[in-house]
């Protein structure tokens, strides 16, 4: 009769590395004084443990898919997996100790582009991810089912207000909202059927609805077939280092770029 560690263990047999997902002092020293031929990769907001090999977490991610996605993500950035490698993680579900182990195959498909959006933003994680929820939703429903596009310039207020103009009266001035409330999401939804992008600070703050932007364009390259919203949003994120997400009308697809360049490209419906 086999013991159930000799069944369960099939999970962490012959993998490259061991991902530890926010573990506590203790339990990140048992597996580095273990001595074990797999590579221990400790991935977390902050490298509290201070070990070696760190990767970090822009955001804890209470969904356990979504922190294992970024977290492998962020390892293939920095190169310490490759495609075809296998990972076991060790993550917590419920509060306490580690309670889960789980395999992964790394796949080079697995680089999407969204650890690099959140990690490397100039605006917090946290708003970059309300920002981004806000487009996805939109993609998906569309505006009284209606496809609707919608451009979001998000960091570097200032500078990004510096390189636009309005293009009609801005619902936002002297208010003091943020992404991430519900009531601004609703705001936000219902403002994008009009033209022009939303301007949002480094904090979430919500600037100004209604922006013609007049970045220069020069140099910028972006997919052929992509119009002036995108080339809009593309070039503003070369001249200042905002980060623009943008819902296109006409595909459906939401696309984040930074430094004049497409770093992601998503279909809301497979999100
Ligand atoms: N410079 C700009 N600043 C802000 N908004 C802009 C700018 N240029 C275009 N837009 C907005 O984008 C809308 C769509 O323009 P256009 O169709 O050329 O863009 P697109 O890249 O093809 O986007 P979509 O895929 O949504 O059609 C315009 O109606 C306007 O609201
Ligand atoms: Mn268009």
């Amino acid at each position: 009769m086999s013991a159930l560690s000799d069944l369960l263990g099939a999970v962490v047999s012959d993998v490259e590395s061991v991902f530890l997902f926010s573990p506590s002092s203790s339990h990140y020293e048992r597996f580095a004084d273990a001595e074990l031929d797999e590579e221990v990769v400790v991935v977390a907001p902050a490298n509290d443990v201070d070990a070696e090999t760190y990767v970090e977490l822009p955001l804890e991610f209470d969904n356990v898919r979504d922190r294992i996605k970024f977290g492998v993500e962020g390892a293939l950035e920095q190169d310490l997996v490759e495609e075809g490698d296998v990972v076991a993680c060790s993550v917590r579900v419920f509060d306490g100790d580690p309670d889960g182990v789980v395999r992964v195959r790394v796949e080079e498909a697995m680089r999407s582009g969204i650890y690099d959006l959140f990690a490397n933003s100039r605006a917090d994680p946290s708003v970059i991810r309300d920002v981004f929820e806000v487009a996805i939703e939109l993609g998906k429903k569309g505006q009284k089912g209606k496809p609707v596009g919608a451009l979001f310039v998000v960091g570097d207020a200032g500078k990004v207000m510096n390189k636009s103009r309005p293009l009609s009266y801005n619902p936002f001035e002297k208010s003091h909202v943020h992404v991430g409330d519900p009531i601004v999401n609703v705001m936000l939804k219902e403002f994008s059927r009009l033209d022009g992008a939303f301007v949002i600070s480094d904090s979430g703050k919500i600037v100004s609805a209604y922006r013609y932007l007049e970045p220069a364009a020069e140099g910028v390259d972006i997919p052929k077939g992509l119009g002036a919203r995108h080339m809009a949003g593309a070039a503003i994120t070369r001249d200042t280092n905002a980060t623009a997400i943008v819902l296109s009308e006409s595909d459906g697809l939401v696309r984040a770029f930074k430094g004049g360049q497409i770093i992601l490209e998503i279909d809301p419906e497979e999100y």
